[in-house]
């Protein structure tokens, strides 16, 4: 029942075509799954639904815990339902059952922790007896404290949650709740019920969660305009979870005004509600259940003492990482290596420069059970004992219980796991930089020093980048097009697979794909102005090739004009195809003229970019130099080109970094005529700096290597042409005379619609 809602929402998600359509990966991913039978199946899981909340009234109403007969719903079937009265357009429905949800996980999850609570001493008189016996006796009493540990827990979760919510959720689920993709849903519910202040709040909770999602940026500089809506609507309707993000932001801006005593209670806080969270993550793996190991074979033909221990190694490997979990923040992907020691450290400083010497020496004694060697660390407790005098009491503090507790826990768990990665073929992933070697098994260590030696080897000046990029591209080609020249290869760029080509436009085609511009934005039809995505401070135009045949059809252009733009992206296309050697075709998978404006007025003490430092195809994460190959990210891009046509405006360079998005490797000024391309993924991280005055047109294209990604709408409008007669590939005569036409496909009038829907809260596809 847990897993087989999900392709009932596809035929809904597809067909309605909403403007604003949550990212669902899972709906995606399911949507493989379905097969001929989906309809029959989807019939099915819904009549089973609606039989489970007719049969259980509080079901639907998602009942809180506490009472046998208002047990508490599963907070996934909620949310599928209300996922289907999302898509059927049914509001009102879809709002309460999406909030029904939310609170019956939360629900779900604080009873989960408080039965882990009551029940940790069930069974506690048996374990007295393990000693005492010996042989298969001591098997029997070991059996029996778990039995009674499991009794326990049973009793507790009957008491408040209905048999249907107690087993562990899909991993779809879990990745839409991780997500907050439950309060995508709920903007737009609530926007449409005009409750604009829940909208909002809905709004900014996914957002934080979701920072690189465009179209809910837009949304909320919307939000920020609308009369009415005051800074207090944007709450983090999630921020109970998070408290010790907060502490810990609030901990560094102490630091850096040098509030000291203040930065000791916010670290103290922070590393309080840090080991409250871990053990409440923890408390989750024991009482949702575990799984075993991936390979089920195995585990059917193993015996007792075998499965067992898979189970445990499962729930310990479970346990670990919640030190991952917690060391998360929302919104990014990984987590903050060394976290809590991290605290630590922060907490001794602060301690120290409070005057607080005693604490000071406590926390880093603390410290020093993670790193017990740590030169520094010595040389500071060195230095406090100094500071201290002759107070030998307070230099002998002993480091804080709970710290002690958690890493001799931890040591013990990473030994048993360990044991199972060298003994029993078990997967485990240490979530800890601090762990002892002498923990690690030798095999595993001598596999590792292997792979740290060839990223070593990587890493040496020069290599680096060339070695990592994957992309198949090989610059250094030829330039087929005479008048074209090669201003910056990847040795002038400082990179890999970039380029700088001159001459690729002549001084008046740039001139008429600029009025192109100026036409379509002053047409009211295609992309009207809006505020840029990246920054308040510019205005941002776009113009697609299907949008500006609209034009030339309507006879607000000319369909000269609009062909050149087509014809300039090919012949871009031919010339970075042979300059990269692509190994395969170039499809162009999203192209569009675009241009970013400054908004006069508002460009004093400009601090941001124009467009952030961003890999086209991942997302990148300075901190830890990793780029995730996943939505958001248009993941299909494998390579992006820039044809710039001016450079009468102010600010608005191109520059390349490294991957800490800060380290600026080139930068490139753009002038009419000039291409710049350059591999899609994480070899070049790139922005644009803040265009202060003028206007800056460029003409924006990513190629994918798959055919399956190809930009439709551009085939779209190749079509219309062919069927016109024209040729689209050459320049062609003027033909301002000819009357307009009308669009020809039912889908060039969905584009058209969607066009003008842009403007509103929910936004149409982001194609930036
Ligand atoms: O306009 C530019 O120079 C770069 C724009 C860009 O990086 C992008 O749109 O992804
Ligand atoms: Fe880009």
């Amino acid at each position: 029942m847990h897993s087989c809602l999900f392709p009932g929402l596809i035929p809904s998600r597809s067909s309605l075509c909403l403007p604003s359509l949550p990212s669902l990966r899972s709906l995606v991913a399911t949507m493989a799954l379905v097969s001929k039978n989906t309809p029959v199946y989807v019939a099915l899981c819904t009549a089973v639904l609606s039989l489970f909340i007719w049969l259980d009234p509080a079901a639907a109403s998602g009942s809180s815990a506490g009472s046998a007969s208002r047990l508490l719903s599963p907070y996934d079937a909620l949310y599928y339902l209300g996922v289907r009265a999302y898509f059927a357009e049914e509001w009102e429905k879809a709002a309460e059952l999406l909030e029904k949800s939310i609170a019956a996980r939360e629900t779900l999850l604080r009873t989960r922790r408080e039965c882990h609570d009551n029940c940790v001493a069930a069974g506690h008189d048996r374990l007295a007896k393990l000693d005492t016996e010996v042989s298969s006796i001591w098997d029997l009493w070991a059996m029996d404290w778990v039995q009674q540990r499991a009794e326990c827990i049973r009793f507790c979760l009957n008491q408040a949650v209905s048999p249907a919510a107690q087993p562990p959720v899909s991993t779809d689920i879990q990745y839409e709740f991780g997500t907050r993709n439950p309060y995508n849903f709920l903007q737009v519910t609530y926007y449409k019920l005009g409750k604009i202040q829940k909208a909002v709040s809905a709004a900014h909770t996914f957002f934080l969660a979701n920072p690189s999602h465009l179209e809910m940026r837009n949304n909320i500089e919307k939000y920020r305009r609308m009369p009415g809506v005051k800074e207090e609507a944007f709450q983090d309707r999630e921020r109970e979870g998070q408290k010790h993000w907060e502490l810990y932001s609030s901990a560094l801006q102490f630091e850096s005004s040098s509030e000291w005593s203040r930065a000791v209670d916010a670290w103290k806080e922070c590393v309080n509600e840090t080991l409250r969270k871990t053990e409440d993550c923890r408390a989750q793996c024991v009482v949702q259940g575990q799984g075993f190991p991936d390979d089920e074979d195995t585990a059917s033909t193993t015996g007792v003492f075998e499965k067992a221990a898979a189970l445990s190694l499962n729930l310990l490997s479970c346990q670990q990482s919640c030190v991952s979990f917690v060391a998360t923040r929302p919104g990014r992907i990984s987590p903050l290596e060394d976290f809590l020691p991290t605290l630590l450290e922060h907490l001794h400083i602060a301690q120290f420069k409070a005057g607080d010497l005693r604490g000071a020496v406590q926390t880093l004694r603390s410290l020093l059970l993670f790193y017990p060697s740590d030169s520094d660390s010595l040389s500071n407790l060195k230095l406090y004992f100094e500071t201290l005098g002759g107070d030998t009491e307070a230099q002998g503090t002993e480091p804080a219980q709970e710290i002690s507790a958690y890493v001799k826990r931890s040591l013990l768990e990473k030994k048993l796991l360990y044991f199972g990665v060298e003994n029993l073929n078990f997967n485990f992933t240490d979530p800890d930089l601090w762990t002892p070697e002498e923990v690690i098994p030798e095999s595993l260590r001598e596999s590792w020093r292997a792979e740290r030696e060839k990223l070593n080897e990587r890493l040496k000046e020069g290599d680096r980048e060339a070695e990592l990029d994957d992309s198949g591209f090989y610059a250094g080609g030829p330039v087929p097009l005479v008048g074209v020249t090669i201003t910056m290869d990847d040795a002038a760029l400082n990179g890999t697979n970039r380029v700088v080509l001159d001459g690729v436009l002549t001084q008046s085609e740039c001139e008429t794909v600029l009025q192109l511009a100026t036409a379509a934005a002053s047409s009211g039809d295609g992309y009207r102005g809006r505020r840029s995505p990246h920054t308040p401070h510019e205005k941002f135009e776009g113009l697609t090739v299907l949008r500006a045949l609209k034009l030339a059809q309507d006879g607000l252009i000319k369909q000269s004009e609009a062909k050149l733009l087509h014809e300039i992206g090919e012949r871009a296309r031919t010339l970075l195809h042979s300059y990269f050697r692509s190994p395969s075709a170039l499809y162009f998978s999203f192209t569009h003229l675009v241009c970013r404006s400054a908004i006069t007025g508002k460009q004093e003490g400009r601090l941001d970019l124009s467009h952030p430092v961003h890999v086209d195809n991942c997302l990148l994460e300075p901190e830890t130099r990793q780029c995730w190959r996943e939505p958001p990210a248009f993941t299909h891009r494998d390579l992006s080109a820039l044809l710039y046509l001016n450079d009468d405006f102010v600010g608005g360079d191109l520059f390349f970094t490294d991957r800490d998005a800060k380290t600026v490797t080139a930068t490139v000024r753009p002038r009419c005529g000039r291409l710049v391309g350059f591999s899609s993924g994480p070899v070049n991280p790139h922005g644009v700096t803040a265009v202060t005055a003028g206007r800056r047109c460029t003409l924006a294209l990513w190629f994918t290597k798959e055919k399956l990604h190809r930009d439709m709408e551009r085939e779209e409008a190749e079509a219309a042409w062919a069927a016109d007669g024209q040729s689209v590939t050459k320049e062609e005569k003027e033909d301002s005379d000819s009357p307009p036409t009308p669009p020809r496909s039912g889908r060039s009038q969905g584009s058209r619609e969607k066009s003008k829907m842009r403007d509103r809260v929910t936004g149409g596809r982001d194609e930036l």
